[in-house]
């Protein structure tokens, strides 16, 4: 019900997310990685994940805790910098969204510890 999905938790993943998607002003962590674009991704990377699976997984109250939420936000950047060479554009995306990130994460730790 609409109530149980507007939890002070569930609010504030919600709030952390869009933070997150702020810093992907490419958006190429908005979606999963196309693999009809992308054919051999599935070869070297066993655990997609991208932002809008992280969402569909706070509605689905699927993240009991912040490290679970940034569990999968570490997912998407290292899957980023395994795929992609060091001298790419996504990897040096992946390394600014880490930088990024950490500063959001950090602050919304702080947050969750305080709602309790
Ligand atoms: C339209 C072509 O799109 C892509 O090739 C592409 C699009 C998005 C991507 C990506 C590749 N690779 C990645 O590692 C993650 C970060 N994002």
């Amino acid at each position: 019900a609409l109530e149980s999905q507007l939890t002070p938790f569930n609010i504030l993943l919600r709030a952390v997310l869009s933070q997150l998607q702020e810093k992907d002003q490419y958006s190429i962590f908005a979606q999963p990685v196309n693999i009809k674009e992308v054919a051999d991704y599935l070869d070297h990377i066993k655990n997609p994940m991208d932002f809008s699976t992280m969402r569909k997984r706070i509605d689905a109250h699927e993240y009991r805790s912040l490290e679970e939420f940034e569990a999968d936000f570490d997912l998407i950047i290292f899957n980023c910098m395994k795929y992609n060479a060091k001298d790419t554009f996504f990897y040096k995306a992946a390394q600014r969204m880490q930088d990024h990130g950490g500063a959001i994460l950090r602050r919304a730790r702080r947050e969750a510890e305080r709602i309790g």
